[in-house]
């Protein structure tokens, strides 16, 4: 093979059985290699570092490179193969893959997706061809290369971009189980997603199924490929709506050979505190003017200083002026974090004490002024003046004290709202106080009113629409930098608070210049399913254009009205029927009928799992909580009583939308109560 050319030596005119065996060799010289590259790996030795702590690192980049070249049995290592004309150095025809893949000799067989000369087989066309004369893609069953199909991009024989039926299939293969990764098709307005720059905020607002979990995956693993010591060292974190969601994500990244990315909810990351509490208490806490409202509160326990420092020393006496001392808080007042501050005014009076020992004609040195910082004439000072408070003192004495509420809040807050944030029954101390969701975000920026949150590389948060200006705060407190990834569908809000406008969450998360883009082709509703689902959409957001699907699915959608005792058993019926066809199935129920429609499957011998917060939903035939199903998809979905669930909470019909859109071939609706009124009329 010259060196030029890894690839198998294909004639252009061969037969295409001859090229399948061809490329099926280049798949299996590609597969023992990365054997080797691992067993390299494995082979490699801490042993070389100095010292033990050194060793421990190394061992565990060792391990994690050894688990990262893991030979995954169905997931092919490529899917893609460009013959290009470029002229440069690289190779005249590269295949394109999950990761790199090299010869005993360094020479690529397989050339990571992420590489910049990856990108043509994402965007290439035939206006465009990007000096690429021949696009092949490789359909795969389990492991096994089974066909291949040829565009031809130099467009001398003027082939017409024809729908790819490789492409098709890979979309309209059955789901069973956790999501995986869609490296093999991702498309042209996904790609400009995933592959903008590092220090752009990317916002972006799309329908239900477009890929906007998807390409926020797929952009952290392009991100730390392109970035990767720079975000090593600062990390990328992906924030989710629940721990199920969580879960269904979980093996994207892995299997794109990302095994270092923190994935967290919103809890997980401001603090997993779940006390009940009022919508409308909720709504308040966590609007944007609680900012202001906190950090007066905290600045509040800042007190005028009515005494100096005596400083005593054997027979000798410093004083420092109780106006000096006011002097020195003023300066510090509001030009520092709280707690670095505190610490400011313990060396600035130690300071001053200093200079009175020098003008004694002493000269003390800098262990002499921490030693008088950390005095107790000092510390007295500092506690009367400049207390030291955490987070949950300051919110307890402002959710419990109306009259330091009402100092803390000025004109920011009606009476009406300082009485509904104001406890009826407070707890006895900030101690035995239970936190609530929204506290949760409130505690997190006194926390970094006090002392600094550290920032982190990346952040891509998922459902963004559902988040509170207080927590989209919190979140960018974490990427100050700017450097995020902002998932969401105004469609799809369903908290309290969830936003009307991206540009409002760009401006919480402190960016006021990101970009914002629309993914508007679907990828997982039929047609059918959608169409039903968007008559809702003039109810919950009519400024939205109407989602379109890539995938036509007739005879995808099916309504039932069943009589109210007759109901679990025409979801048993619905039941059956899917569970005669292949693939995944979710029974979306109100939250309140989870325990009784599951004791009626379990009764009928329908073995089921039912998704929990925390649980994987593991099983083929799950039942769903409404308010879990958000994220989540399902070949076949059954939703009972769409009333109950729009009644069941405020954004109810917002939650319906959510739940009608998570079917992948079919949706069957059964119901005793009408349906919502935009669904009736068919
Ligand atoms: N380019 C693509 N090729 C193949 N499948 C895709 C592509 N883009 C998205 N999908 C698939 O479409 C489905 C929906 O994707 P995803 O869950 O990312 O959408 P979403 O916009 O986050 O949806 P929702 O708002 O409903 O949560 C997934 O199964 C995903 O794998």
């Amino acid at each position: 093979m010259p060196a030029n050319r890894l690839a198998p030596d294909i004639q252009e005119d061969a037969d295409p059985g001859d090229v399948l065996a061809a490329e099926r060799q280049h798949l299996a010289v590609s597969r023992a290699a990365l054997r080797t590259m691992r067993e390299h790996a494995r082979s490699l030795s801490a042993n070389a570092a100095g010292d033990w702590v050194s060793q421990q690192i190394l061992q565990a980049l060792l391990d994690e490179r050894v688990e990262a070249l893991a030979d995954h049995p169905d997931a092919p290592l490529f899917f893609g193969r460009l013959d290009r004309s470029a002229g440069d150095d690289l190779p005249g025809t590269i295949y394109v893959g999950r990761r790199h893949i090299h010869d005993d000799r360094s020479r690529p067989l397989v050339i990571d997706w992420r590489a910049p000369v990856s990108r043509a087989f994402y965007q290439a066309s035939p206006a465009q061809p990007m000096d690429i004369t021949r696009r092949r893609r490789f359909g795969y069953h389990g492991g096994t290369l089974t066909a291949f199909e040829d565009e031809r991009l130099d467009s001398a024989d003027g082939d017409a971009p024809a729908a790819s039926r490789i492409l098709t299939e890979e979309i309209e293969r059955p789901r069973t189980g956790p999501m995986r990764d869609i490296v093999a098709t991702i498309q042209p307005d996904q790609d400009d997603i995933v592959r903008a720059d590092l220090g752009l905020t990317v916002c972006v607002q799309g329908a239900p199924g477009t890929g906007k979990t998807a390409v926020g995956l797929h952009r952290a693993a392009y991100l730390l490929f392109t970035h990767r010591e720079k975000l090593a060292r600062s990390g990328v974190m992906i924030v989710g709506p629940n721990r199920a969601f969580l879960s269904y994500i979980s093996s994207v990244l892995p299997a794109l050979g990302e095994i270092k990315v923190e994935q967290t909810t919103i809890a997980g990351l401001v603090g997993e505190h779940a006390a009940p509490e009022d919508p409308a208490v909720a709504a308040l806490k966590g609007d944007p003017r609680m900012a202001r409202v906190l950090a007066r509160a905290l600045w509040l326990h800042v007190t005028k200083p009515t005494e100096g420092v005596l400083y005593t020393r054997g027979a000798s006496r410093f004083r420092v002026a109780d106006h000096e001392v006011r002097e020195i808080v003023a300066s510090l007042r509001g030009t520092t974090r709280y707690g670095p501050g505190r610490a400011a005014l313990a060396q600035r009076l130690a300071h001053a004490v200093l200079v009175r020992m020098e003008q004694r004609g002493e000269s003390p040195d800098d262990r002499v002024q921490d030693a008088v910082a950390r005095s107790k004439p000092v510390k007295q000072v500092l506690d009367a003046v400049w207390p030291k408070v955490t987070p949950e003192q300051v919110l307890f004495r402002l959710l419990s004290d109306a009259e330091f509420l009402e100092r803390a809040a000025k004109s920011d807050l009606e009476p009406a709202e300082r009485e509904l944030l104001t406890w009826a029954k407070p707890p006895r101390s900030h101690k035995s106080a239970k936190w609530t969701a929204a506290d949760a975000a409130l505690l997190d920026e006194l926390a970094d009113l006090i002392e600094r949150t550290p920032s982190i590389g990346h952040v891509v948060v998922d459902e963004a629409q559902d988040l509170s200006p207080m927590q989209l705060r919190a979140l960018g407190r974490r990427c100050r930098t700017g450097s995020a990834t902002v998932l969401g569908d105004l469609a799809q809000g369903t908290t309290p608070w969830s936003t009307r406008s991206w540009q409002a969450v760009l401006t919480h998360l402190g960016r006021d210049s990101g970009e914002v883009t629309e993914l508007t082709l679907g990828f997982r509703v039929p047609r059918e399913v959608l169409d039903f689902a968007a008559r809702l959409l003039p109810e919950v957001a009519p400024e939205l254009a109407v989602p379109r699907s890539l995938r036509p699915g007739a005879g995808s959608l099916s309504v039932r009205r069943a009589a109210a005792d007759a109901l679990p058993a025409a979801v048993e019926t619905a039941v059956r029927e899917a569970l005669a066809r292949e693939g995944s199935i979710g029974v979306i129920v109100p939250d309140a009928a989870v325990a009784a429609l599951s004791a009626a499957l379990g009764a009928a011998g329908l073995e089921h799992g039912v998704l929990g917060p925390d649980s994987t939903g593991d099983h083929r035939l799950l039942v769903v909580p409404a308010t879990l199903a958000k994220g989540l998809e399902y070949d076949h979905v059954i939703v009972m009583e769409p009333a109950d669930i729009v009644a069941a909470e405020p954004r109810g019909l917002a939650r319906l939308y959510v739940v009608l859109t998570r079917a992948v071939t079919t949706l069957t609706v059964v119901h005793a109560h009408e349906l919502p009124a935009a669904l009736a009329d068919r």
